[in-house]
């Protein structure tokens, strides 16, 4: 194991790279689109029709030939959505047409049907009309063709990937069969959560439960362990799952035993201590394809632990092309201190464009940290920074 003493810290990037590098892909397996919601393409989604597959109208109105506007023009038919006109169109004819219409033979415009002015069966122009031709028509093609790629390898299926995979004809899709995860929280003070009382309810699990809601991750729970090493060590030994979370233990006191417990049922540790505030006891390691993350019990902690390396380490073995969260910026409302050599992550709140910190950053404050809206990241040893200068931050709500 690599084990950083202090100076010398794991940087978070290394650290990241590490627990990636610690899991083993899940295999793909076919499923339909609702089910592939938040989950990663494992093949290319390829169409298997044009869209729109024949030229259409884009509005209300009348199809006819550029060149015979301004009219009168005789109104042959009708074409609608579903149902087309079936002839083909002469000079001086106009079809009736909806949106969504097939565009029949010979026409090329339509001419809104608020600027054209209708009488018995003719029709002609009645305002500014169509300013070129082919106006108000999609183009077959006009979005994709037959062949295209719509969604790449690695890409995660959002709504919209969604909508136009099954546009292209396609309705089902690969995505990595699900991640199975552990999840196990440990501490003797702890209680589930809705048990009345004033012991302390445990909300790590629900936490990363929730983080990983989208990613298409089976839930493993091992529910609230004691802080006693042969009961940890039998229920890592048993654990039979992709990624095994722990959280809480972590440390350096007497009943911080995940460590020592997690190495009694055989995981290899990888490394031990990272230079990230808050974070900074988290573990990894492995076991024969059982990756192992050891977050800090703080519950902060362990929403930047499980937000930095947890949900990247799902989405990877998942097939994530880009498993990391999305990094933006924003301007500083306030002066912020030179930062130390831990990689910082403030909470803070997004307002009219700028980020605040929240005045206290202690890692045990689950309430300022459902206050905020972002985590301002301070690279080590950054210098002092000044309201108005640009940060970069993580978007957490
Ligand atoms: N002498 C030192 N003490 C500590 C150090 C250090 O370097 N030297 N590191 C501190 C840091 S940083 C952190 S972070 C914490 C984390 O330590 P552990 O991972 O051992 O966490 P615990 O001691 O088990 O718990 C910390 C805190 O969080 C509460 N907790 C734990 N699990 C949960 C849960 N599932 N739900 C809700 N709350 C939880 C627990 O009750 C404690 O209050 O160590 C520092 N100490
Ligand atoms: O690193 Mo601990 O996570 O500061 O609170």
């Amino acid at each position: 194991m690599a084990s950083p003493s202090r100076p010398g810290l794991l940087p978070v990037a290394e650290a990241q790279a590490r627990v990636l590098a610690l899991g083993t892909p899940v295999p793909p397996v076919e499923v339909s689109l609702p089910e592939a919601l938040g989950r990663w393409a494992a093949a290319p989604v390829v169409a298997r029709r044009t869209q729109p597959a024949r030229d259409v109208s884009a509005m209300d109105g009348y199809a006819l030939r550029y060149a015979d506007l301004p009219g009168p023009l005789r109104v042959v038919g009708e074409s609608a959505a579903g149902a087309p006109h079936a002839g083909a169109l002469s000079p001086g004819e106009a079809v009736r047409i909806f949106t969504g219409a097939i565009m029949p033979a010979g026409s090329d415009t339509v001419l809104v049907q608020e600027e054209a002015r209708r009488e018995g069966d003719e029709v002609e122009l009645d305002g500014e009309g169509p300013a070129y031709q082919g106006r108000n028509v999609r183009a077959r093609g006009l979005d994709f063709a037959a062949g295209d790629v719509l969604v790449a390898r690695g890409e995660r299926f959002t709504p919209a990937r969604l909508a136009v995979a099954a546009t292209g004809g396609v309705g089902r899709v690969a995505v990595a069969r699900p991640v199975r995860v552990a999840l196990a929280a440990t501490g003797n003070e702890l209680v589930e959560p809705g048990t009345p009382g004033e012991a302390l309810p445990e909300s790590n699990r629900l936490l990363l439960r929730a983080l990983l809601a989208e990613s298409g991750a089976e839930i493993v729970d091992l529910g609230i362990l004691p802080d006693r090493l042969d009961t940890l060590t039998q229920s890592f030994a048993a654990v039979d799952a992709d990624v095994l979370v722990t959280t809480g233990g972590a440390s350096v006191g007497d009943h911080d035993l995940v460590r020592p417990a997690l190495e009694a049922a055989g995981v290899t540790l990888d490394f031990w201590r990272i230079a990230l505030r808050p974070g900074k006891p988290m573990l990894a390691g492995q076991r024969d394809g059982l990756a192992v993350v050891g977050l800090p019990g703080n519950p902060v902690s362990a929403f930047v632990t499980a937000l930095l390396f947890v949900r990247p380490l799902v989405a990877h073995l998942a097939g994530a092309a880009e498993p990391f969260p999305a990094a933006t910026s924003a301007t500083l409302g306030e002066d912020l201190p030179a930062n130390a050599e831990r990689s910082d992550y403030l909470r803070a709140e997004l307002r009219d464009g700028r980020a605040y910190a929240s005045t206290i950053q202690d890692s045990s404050m689950l309430r300022t940290l459902a206050r905020s809206t972002c985590l301002i990241v301070r690279p080590p040893h950054a210098p002092m920074a000044r309201a108005g200068d640009s940060a970069e931050i993580l978007v957490i709500a």
